[in-house]
C-alpha cells in the first residue's frame, strides 16, 4: 500500500470506479464540512443563462441517465461565481441511491441525500472541444444539486415521465425544450473546491459549485429513478441504484463558501 500507486476497482451494482487514482491530489466526491469551509468575499453570484432550445435527448448510458445539450454555441453557458469565464453545458445526469438513506456523490457534514443532480460545463474559451477540456485543471464545471425527500417536483416531473423510454442501457429518445435551471435551487449560496470527474477518466479538471441548499422530490420520482436498469434489453436486469463513487480524501484542498 505504501507510497505506490494502487488501483482497487470496486464493484458495486454495476458502478465499476476505481476506489483511488495514481497520485489524485484533488479527488471527488468529497463531505463537505460546513464549519471548516471558508467564507470568500471575492466569490461571485454564479450566472445561469441555458436555452431550452439546446436541449437534444436524454440516454441511459449504462453509468446515470443523462440529458445532453447542443454544446456548439454558448447559447446554455454559466459564468461569475469562482469561474475565470464562462462555460458551456453539456450535460446533466444524476447518481442516487437504493434507498433515501443515500445516494448523493458528496456529503454535508458526512450526511447523504438520496439523490444528487449534476450539471457538466466546458471551458470553450481556452480549450476547443469537451474532449480536450476534460484534460485540463480549469476545463470543467460541475453544478451539484442535492435531491431531497419532500414535494413532488413538477420540472423533474417531466425527466420522471420520459425515463420508462430509457429503461435499458444504450436507448435513447429525443428530449427537446427542457430549460434545467428549473432544477437548481434560487438560493445563490454555494460552496466550491477543485475536484475531479466521479467517473471514468475521473481527470481533476472540475471546479465544483455545489449548491448549498437542495430542491425537493417525492417519494415516487426518487422510485422512477430505480426503475432504470444498468443493463442492455435482453440482458439479465440489474436495477441502476448506488450509482456513486466513494468519498476520496480532501487532501490538502479548502472548501469556500459564498455565504457567511
Ligand atoms: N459525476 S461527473 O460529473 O464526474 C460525471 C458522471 F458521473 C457521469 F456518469 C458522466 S457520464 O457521461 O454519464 C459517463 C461518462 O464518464 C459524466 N460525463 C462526463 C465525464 C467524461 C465524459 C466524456 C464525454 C461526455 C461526458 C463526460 C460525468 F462528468
Ligand atoms: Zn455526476
Amino acid at each position: 500500500w505504501g507510497g505506490g500507486s494502487c488501483w482497487v476497482t470496486l464493484r458495486v451494482s454495476g458502478w465499476k470506479s476505481p476506489l483511488t487514482i495514481p497520485g489524485g491530489t484533488r479527488q471527488s466526491p468529497i463531505n463537505i464540512q460546513w464549519r471548516d469551509s471558508v467564507y470568500d468575499p471575492f466569490l461571485k453570484p454564479l450566472k445561469i443563462s441555458y436555452d431550452p432550445t439546446t436541449c437534444l435527448h436524454i440516454w441511459n448510458n449504462g453509468y446515470s441517465f443523462l440529458v445532453e445539450f447542443d454544446d456548439s454555441t454558448d447559447k446554455s453557458i454559466i459564468v461569475g461565481g469562482p469561474l475565470e469565464n464562462q462555460y458551456r453545458l453539456k450535460q446533466f445526469h444524476f447518481h442516487w441511491g437504493a434507498i433515501n438513506d443515500w445516494g448523493s456523490e458528496h456529503t454535508v457534514d458526512s450526511k447523504f441525500y438520496p439523490a444528487e443532480l449534476h450539471l457538466v460545463h466546458w471551458n470553450a474559451v481556452d480549450y476547443p472541444s469537451f474532449e480536450d477540456a476534460v484534460m485540463e485543471g480549469n476545463g470543467l464545471a460541475v453544478i451539484g444539486v442535492f435531491l431531497k425527500l419532500g414535494a413532488r417536483h413538477e420540472g423533474l416531473q417531466t425527466l420522471v415521465d420520459a425515463l420508462p423510454a430509457v429503461r435499458h442501457k444504450d436507448t435513447v429518445i429525443e428530449f427537446d425544450e427542457f430549460d434545467p435551471s428549473c432544477l437548481i435551487p434560487s438560493c445563490p449560496d454555494y460552496w466550491t473546491y477543485a475536484g475531479s470527474l466521479t467517473t471514468p477518466p475521473l481527470t481533476e479538471s472540475v471546479t465544483w459549485i455545489i449548491k448549498k441548499k437542495p430542491i425537493e422530490v417525492d417519494e415516487d420520482q426518487l422510485e422512477a429513478f430505480r426503475t432504470l436498469l444498468f443493463t442492455s434489453d435482453g440482458e439479465e436486469e440489474r436495477r441502476m441504484v448506488d450509482n456513486f463513487r466513494p468519498l476520496q480524501p480532501l487532501m490538502n484542498r479548502t472548501v469556500r463558501s459564498s455565504f457567511q
